[in-house]
């Protein structure tokens, strides 16, 4: 087909610093029935900023986190090579077994950082914003689901630039 459209939109979500802030806040009323809770336990680093606001929120003031880092290796299944975080390593843990605590994390993806983190805390209450099938049930709590496919750009990743009319970039590349 001559000329035809070819989307170059892939099936990402985009997080803004506002649906961060209203999503969070709406974990946060979930919580008020689960606690009350100790204190919190962030997995560093993007549990960091949801916690900051869930402390908040929650009047909580015991602040302590688990710092990991994961590393991607490629798999196949059969349906074609995959990225999948296989190798968590925890940089910095507690030495509790969370009983009481709230763990907060940004995201739970493929499940690998959450069920790491579950073994070493495995009487804290664990809330996620977001999750996708293949972790969701390691956790306790999520506010949104996504499908496994969806890459979620959350808003310390993205930026905003100012972008030129459309007409003007055409005239420029017409000279
Ligand atoms: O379920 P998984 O597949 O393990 O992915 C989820 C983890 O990935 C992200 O952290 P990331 O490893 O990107 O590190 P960061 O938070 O320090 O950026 C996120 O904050 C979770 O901790």
């Amino acid at each position: 087909m001559e000329n035809a459209f070819i989307s170059p939109y892939r099936d990402d979500i985009v997080i803004s610093w506002p649906e961060l802030h209203r999503d969070t806040r709406l974990l946060c009323r979930a919580l008020m029935d689960r606690g009350p809770f100790k204190g919190i336990i962030a997995i560093a680093r993007g549990g960091l900023i949801p916690a900051a606001l869930v402390a908040r929120e929650l009047e909580i003031r015991l602040l302590d986190t688990i710092c990991a880092s994961s590393y991607e290796a490629a798999s196949d299944d059969g349906q074609g090579a995959q990225i999948m975080r296989t190798e968590v390593k925890i940089l910095k843990g507690v030495e509790h077994d969370g009983e009481g605590y709230l763990l907060i994390d940004d995201l739970v993806d493929t499940g690998a950082t959450a069920r790491m983190i579950r073994k070493l805390l495995p009487k804290a209450f664990f809330a996620t914003l977001y999750a996708k099938p293949m972790g969701r049930e390691v956790v306790d709590l999520c506010v949104k689901e996504f499908r496994q496919d969806k890459w979620v750009y959350f808003p310390w990743d993205i930026d905003y630039t100012f972008v030129p009319p459309l007409k003007k970039n055409c005239q420029v590349d017409a000279g």
